[in-house]
């Protein structure tokens, strides 16, 4: 913001053009004002031509009122935005936007214990006084609504305003007035109301309107304006100043106010009080302007109070609008644009007159607006010059005066252009200030830029270089990977090239074999059939054929029975994922596992199976060449399970002695040596004519006997032969028409299991439950199953006892008629356990028998002496009872 420039022309400054073109001239008498330094014109010092110096007729001087909310005590008062320079001169608003600073003749703030009688001190008093001595004064007071000016002009009871003070100063008081030769004043009281002029005091023909006024009081008088003067106005005469000031007093309150939400006694209407000092020409304009205001802010409603206020503007602009015209030296100026301006253009034009502006302003933030505005306005009034008074009688030259005065209007605004252009310097060097920060800032934002830059492209060399070292690092392991896999292939290739040789030597040393001579492996067949198996086997899984049944042929112990012919095989044997080797070399340990003969025996059926698909492969090989055969008979005469020379090698025994070392080999498959000396057994049982059962196999799958004493002292049991001859006289029967199906484990499977009891009853509780089992073959009936059971009573010592069966299928378990039992299947007897098969037979003692026992004393428990010694030998000579075709067990 620009500051008010000061009007007041200096020396220097003044100009000595005169312009023809200013006709209003202020021509202000040489009125001694302390607070107003006439600064004389250039041209004026150098008075040749005996000329004055312009002054300014108007004076701006401004009324800080204090804060209209601190009377209200708790409210929070709002920080003013008005600060006064400390030479009083100088008013500076602060605004968000910065502050603007106006330049004044001087300024008063009430709410800082400047009263009334201060400010007119100050302003007032020695402009008052040039009017007893002929002087023309007008003071105005201007401001928004509400500033305080009527309070500043009329004051209050404790605190007489500008008014009372100057009729008091005018005029003397009573007790100076004895002498009689006091100054007489009339003192006139207008109102300007809607653009009328109004005589407030009371007058005998007034007609004007009664508005405001008190009841049974005086109609105001509408008066007409004449030579700038109202015509026919009322006045007051009197050289007392009490006495006036009373009248006064009544006038003023026949005014007409209004409350707004501005002001609850807004003045509606411009009041000028004009004291006429007729003996020295001297006159004193006091002039209370009405509020300018905004219609909406004040709350006015209403065409009437419309209009009012339009009014009243109306008289606020024009006088603004002289003041500007004066200003700038306008030709014309509008005085007649209302009633306000006609009266006060004597107070313009006259050169006597001089002129006090009371800017009148609010503290109060929130009519900051119109305190800038009031301002404004004072500014632009002290923008008026006025001509200086020339020296000499010449002064009716209006032609050169003019001239001055517009000189000096010049020098004004030369200065206030030149405070502009100090102004604009200062400016200036802010902004190159701010301009050369704004180069640093940005500076410093280029090089954030570009470390921004550099340290996105450090991160994306660093990313680019951590990809190349993961790729690297990666490169490598594969590149180590292929070396070691190349290692491998390359080892492996080696292998093969030795086992070729291997298979080479094998099939030079397997030609000269066939040839009958004995080479370097002719010392051991053995190792003929091993490597050349071997190196099928070994063929075959890397030329990757078809294993299909050949697969089952890692069955033989053919292929691993045998310890190896090579080491370069060993590697080949710990291969884990093929079958271990190592499980057949081991397989001793295994055969000392106790595992349940039942279970077992269901595991050797599983074997046979396996060993049935062997056994067709083993007969297309038989088929294949007799050569093949030959190396067979002599890998089973290594056998360490075979008996060594012992097994014949020709006809029926061949192909027994090739059965066996099958099977042999499948209970070495299947881990129990214990199996297979039982299974052995019952081969040798399936095939009695040819079973050959040596002390070395003997020696190698059972433990060493220990006979029972009993048992030991004579030879074996009739009981068995009895058995066998019973079994030969049937067996015969039954397989002559396809004996060589019993030659196989089928036959075998034939025998069935019959678990005998005898009944229950009461009075026993010991021996009844024992069982003795006893194998048949599947279609024996009851009549044979009761010779053996009757052979092994009498093998027990146990008498001749008479039982019948129990059909114990039938609901009712009726006896079995003993001419029946030919015909009764030991089939149809009840199952023992679906798991572990097996039939049950339950006899029942004849009642005869019954009757015997009980009269002599006795009871006799069949079976139960002979289980007893069994029980307690814990080894029975297997040997013996093996030789046997029964197999007994305690359960
Ligand atoms: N300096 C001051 N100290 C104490 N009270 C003040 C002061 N100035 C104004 N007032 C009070 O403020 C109120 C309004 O003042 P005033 O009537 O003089 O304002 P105004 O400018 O004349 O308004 P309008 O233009 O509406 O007549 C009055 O009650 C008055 O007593």
């Amino acid at each position: 913001m620009a500051p008010t420039p000061s009007c007041r022309p200096s020396k220097e400054q003044m100009t000595p053009t005169r312009t023809p073109q200013a006709k209003h001239r202020l021509h202000f008498s040489g009125m001694k004002n302390p607070h107003v330094a006439v600064t004389p014109s250039p041209l004026a010092t150098g008075r040749e031509n005996g000329a004055v110096p312009a002054e300014h007729p108007v004076e701006v001087v401004g009324r800080i009122r204090d804060h209209p909310d601190r009377s209200g005590g708790e409210k929070k008062l709002f920080p003013s935005p008005l600060e006064i320079s400390p030479e009083g001169t100088l008013v500076r608003v602060r605004t968000e936007m910065g502050h603007r600073d106006f330049s004044l003749d001087g300024v008063s703030v009430a709410g800082e214990g400047e009263g009334l009688e201060g400010f007119y001190k100050r302003f007032v008093e020695s402009r008052i006084a040039s009017v007893k001595s002929g002087g023309k004064c007008t003071i105005m007071m201007y401001g928004p609504t509400g500033s305080g000016k009527s309070h500043t002009m009329f004051g209050c009871i404790n605190q007489p305003g500008i008014v009372y003070r100057a009729l008091r100063d005018i005029l003397r008081r009573k007790e100076d007035c004895d002498d009689g030769g006091g100054i007489f004043v009339q003192v006139a009281v207008l109102e300007i109301y809607n653009e009328e002029i109004y005589d407030l005091l009371p007058g005998t023909n007034g007609a004007g309107p009664n508005a405001g006024l008190p009841k049974g009081s005086t109609p105001k008088v509408r008066l007409e304006v004449m030579a700038k003067r109202a015509k026919n106005a009322s006045f007051i005469c009197g050289n007392e100043a009490e006495k006036i000031s009373r009248e006064v007093a009544k006038v003023e309150k026949r005014r007409i106010v209004r409350s707004t939400l501005c002001n609850e006694r807004s003045s509606r209407s411009h009041c000028l009080i004009i004291l006429d000092v007729p003996s020295v020409g001297g006159r004193l304009m006091l002039v209370d302007m009405a509020g300018s205001e905004n219609i909406e802010q004040a709350g006015q409603s209403g065409l009437e109070a419309k209009l009012q206020t339009g009014k009243i503007n109306q008289g606020n602009i024009a006088l603004k609008r002289v003041v500007e015209s004066i200003a700038n030296g306008d030709s014309h100026v509008p005085f007649r644009d209302s009633k306000l301006t006609l009266l006060l253009q004597d107070s313009f034009e006259d050169d006597k007159s001089k002129i006090l502006m009371i800017l009148c302003a609010s503290p109060d933030p929130r009519e900051i607006h119109k305190t800038v505005s009031t301002l404004e306005y004072g500014a632009k009034a002290k923008c008026i010059v006025r001509a200086p008074h020339m020296a000499n009688p010449c002064r009716a030259n209006s032609q050169e005066s003019s001239s001055l005065a517009l000189g000096a209007r010049i020098v004004a605004m030369n200065q206030f252009i030149s405070k502009l252009q100090t102004e604009n310097k200062v400016k200036g060097k802010e902004l190159d200030q701010v301009n050369r920060e704004l180069v640093r800032k940005e500076g410093e934002v280029a090089d954030l830029r570009a470390k921004l830059t550099a340290m996105e492209l450090r991160g994306k060399a660093l990313k680019e270089e951590e990809i190349r070292s993961i790729v690297d690092e990666r490169t490598l392991t594969l590149r180590l990977e292929l070396e070691k896999m190349e290692a491998k292939v390359q080892r492996q290739e080696e292998e093969l090239g030795i086992l070729r040789q291997h298979l080479g030597d094998e099939e030079r040393g397997k030609g000269s074999g066939r040839a009958g001579q004995n080479g370097q492996m002719g010392d051991d067949p053995s190792l003929y059939l091993i490597g050349g198996r071997f190196m099928n086997r070994l063929s075959e899984l890397y030329s990757e054929g078809d294993a299909g049944m050949e697969k089952s042929m890692e069955l033989d112990t053919g292929d691993y029975h045998q310890p190896p012919c090579c080491d370069d095989v060993k590697e080949i044997r710990e291969d884990p994922r093929r079958n271990h080797p190592s499980r057949f070399v081991d397989a001793p340990c295994c055969l000392g596992m106790e595992e349940d003969d039942d279970i077992a025996a269901a595991m050797f059926t599983e074997k046979v199976l396996l060993s049935t698909v062997f056994e067709a492969n083993e007969e297309e090989e038989e088929s294949e060449g007799a050569e093949q055969e030959v190396v067979e008979k002599e890998v089973v005469e290594d056998d360490p399970f075979s008996g060594g020379k012992s097994v014949s090698s020709d006809g029926a025994g061949d192909a027994d002695s090739a059965r066996r070392t099958r099977i042999h080999n499948i209970f070495r498959l299947c881990g129990s040596h214990r199996d297979l000396g039982k299974h052995a057994k019952i081969f040798a049982v399936s095939k009695p004519e040819t079973a050959v059962v040596t002390p070395e196999l003997e020696s190698q799958a059972l433990p060493p006997p220990q006979h029972d004493s009993r048992l030991a002292e004579g030879p074996v049991p009739s009981v068995d032969d009895l058995s066998k001859s019973l079994l030969r006289q049937q067996m015969p029967k039954r397989n002559t028409s396809s004996e060589k199906e019993n030659d196989g484990p089928a036959g075998v499977d034939a025998l069935q299991d019959v678990y005998v009891k005898w009944e229950a009853s009461s009075g026993d509780s010991s021996g009844n439950n024992l069982i003795k089992k006893l194998k048949v073959l599947e279609d024996s009936n009851l009549a044979e199953l009761r010779k053996l059971i009757e052979a092994q009573l009498d093998e027990m010592d146990a008498g001749q006892e008479e039982f019948t069966f129990l059909s114990l299928r039938d609901p009712a378990g009726a006896p079995v008629a003993k001419e029946s039992e030919a015909t009764f299947q030991v089939s149809k007897l009840p199952a023992r356990n679906n798991l572990l098969g097996g039939y049950l037979a339950c006899l029942r003692p004849t009642k005869t028998m019954m009757t015997q026992q009980s009269a002599a004393g006795v009871r006799h428990l069949p079976f139960s002496p002979l289980e007893n010694r069994i029980l307690v030998d814990a080894v029975t000579p297997l040997s013996k009872i093996d030789d046997c075709f029964f197999q007994t067990d305690i359960f």
